[in-house]
């Protein structure tokens, strides 16, 4: 077992909104304690992502008030990225497993203690006690609360020491990154309008258009969003994006847009010359797309919905494009700190499928690449088998692409701060406290 993290979550400092909540007069409730214990159920038996089913949960419980639905969430939250740790220390005790769990969940987010401790005597003295469990002491999934083949494979990768920190990592939630839309307005101009607004900024080191929030502003009905002024995006997702590249007037090709967070990203560096031709097999994520163009003042898009990668469509741009842009599907574990659901979704079977999924994606968007143009392939995944493997298998099928460094297309200035410079590809870890986890490479076709 790696070094001593130390990490019981009872010492888990107090989180601001406890003060709040108590400001506000919060009383013992058991009721709290039932809804998340509810919500914990239905997760635990649903397969799809947790935001929805959360999202859908509030909708059917209206009687949930504004002041109580921000807790739930949090201890919600907190449930998913505990989970493993909180089944395992809930298992001892009377009664249904389960309000023990939404007890532990609410302690550990933050809630204040007429909260958690209102119910049965007996949870109290099984909370007194697990308060001094060591995390150190668990086993594997209970102290890292990452699946086991997951930490296993980091650890084996990467190193133990790396696996600790990432699982420490993950374990907190994301900032909220804003990606100033420099067709519209300037990063200085922004951050002084949302200061004006009481929202707090602060510039983000080495990305110009980056700006990260301070705490979780609701930034979505402000008017300098509604007028697409800023996209809330990753500090990481930004970065890959950076990676790109693209001149005025380049035909770009977004294999796999989805709902168009790095086409946006990529349309603002073009400042709307040029094409960009965003495919997905998604016709429902395509749409999503369509608003967030429409506020961002650009138009140099062309959406299409593929049948998959191979699509005799796509033949029109073999060898057209200066850059092809493929955000392949992962296993997302780069991004648990938003999504901490997506580790219970995972598995070596799945893992197993994407990769087959991203090589041949890889091999069929290739194909759209002109002579002298660039395929950056992009995963939100910190595995190297979604990542380096597909990248150098590519290289080896692929003799007329060679890999560029990273470094030789974002300048100093426009770097993460963090990053590994001697390193050819891009790899971003969310313990580097800088952006979700990402990975980047750009690959160059020769001229002939
Ligand atoms: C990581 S997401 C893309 C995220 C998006 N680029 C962004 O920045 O918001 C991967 C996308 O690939 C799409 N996809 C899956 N299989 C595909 C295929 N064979 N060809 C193209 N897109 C595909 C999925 O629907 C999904 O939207």
């Amino acid at each position: 077992m790696a070094g001593s993290t130390k990490n019981t979550p009872f010492r888990k400092p107090t989180t601001r909104r406890d003060s709040k909540v108590e400001r506000q007069g919060a009383q013992s409730r058991y009721g709290l304690v039932s809804t998340v214990a509810q919500l914990i159920d239905l997760l635990a038996q649903f397969e799809g992502p947790a935001d929805a089913a959360i999202s859908r949960f509030f909708k059917d419980h209206p009687e949930l008030g504004g002041r109580d639905r921000p807790m739930v969430a949090e201890a919600v939250y907190c449930w998913l990225r505990y989970r493993y740790r909180i089944n395992h220390l809930a298992q001892a005790g009377e009664g249904p497993s389960v309000v023990r769990q939404a007890k532990l969940a609410l302690l550990w987010s933050g809630a204040p203690e007429q909260i958690w401790s209102a119910g049965k005597q007996a949870d109290n003295e099984w909370l007194s006690r697990v308060i001094n469990i060591s995390a150190d002491d668990l086993g594997v999934e209970a102290r890292t609360c990452l699946p086991e083949w997951f930490y296993l494979k980091l650890a084996e990768q990467f190193g133990e020491s790396r696996a600790e920190s990432f699982s420490q990592a993950v374990l907190s939630a994301a900032p909220l990154d804003l990606r100033v839309n420099t067709v519209k307005a300037s990063t200085t101009d922004l951050l002084a309008a949302l200061t004006n607004m009481g929202i707090q900024v602060n510039p983000i080191e080495g990305l110009p258009e980056g700006l990260r929030a301070v705490g979780k502003p609701i930034v979505g009905k402000t008017e300098v969003f509604q007028e697409g002024y800023f996209e809330v995006q990753d500090a990481g997702s930004q970065w890959v994006s950076r990676l790109v590249a693209p001149r005025r007037g380049d035909l770009v090709i977004d294999f796999c847009a989805g709902a168009g967070g790095k086409t946006l990203a990529i349309g603002a560096q073009m400042k709307n010359t040029g094409r960009i031709v965003a495919l997905d097999t998604s016709e429902k994520r395509l749409v999503k797309f369509k608003p967030r163009a429409a506020r961002s003042g650009l138009s140099n898009f062309y959406t299409m919905v593929i049948n998959d990668e191979a699509d005799p469509r796509l033949n029109k741009y073999f060898g057209k494009a200066d850059r092809v842009v493929t955000d392949v599907p992962c296993s997302g574990m780069g991004t648990l700190r938003r999504n901490p659901d997506l580790k219970f979704r995972q598995s070596l079977q799945s893992l197993a499928e994407l990769t087959a999924k991203q090589k041949s994606i890889i091999e069929h968007a290739a194909k759209l690449v002109k002579p002298d143009g660039r395929l950056v392939y992009i995963t939100c995944s910190v595995l190297r088998d979604e990542n380096e493997d597909i990248v150098n298998a590519f290289l080896e099928s692929n003799p007329e692409f060679r890999l560029r460094r990273w470094t030789e297309v974002l300048n100093p200035g426009e770097r993460p701060v963090k990053a590994n410079t001697t390193d050819d590809m891009l790899r971003l870890w969310p313990e580097d406290g800088e952006s979700d986890g990402f990975f980047a490479a750009v690959l160059q076709r020769s001229k002939a």
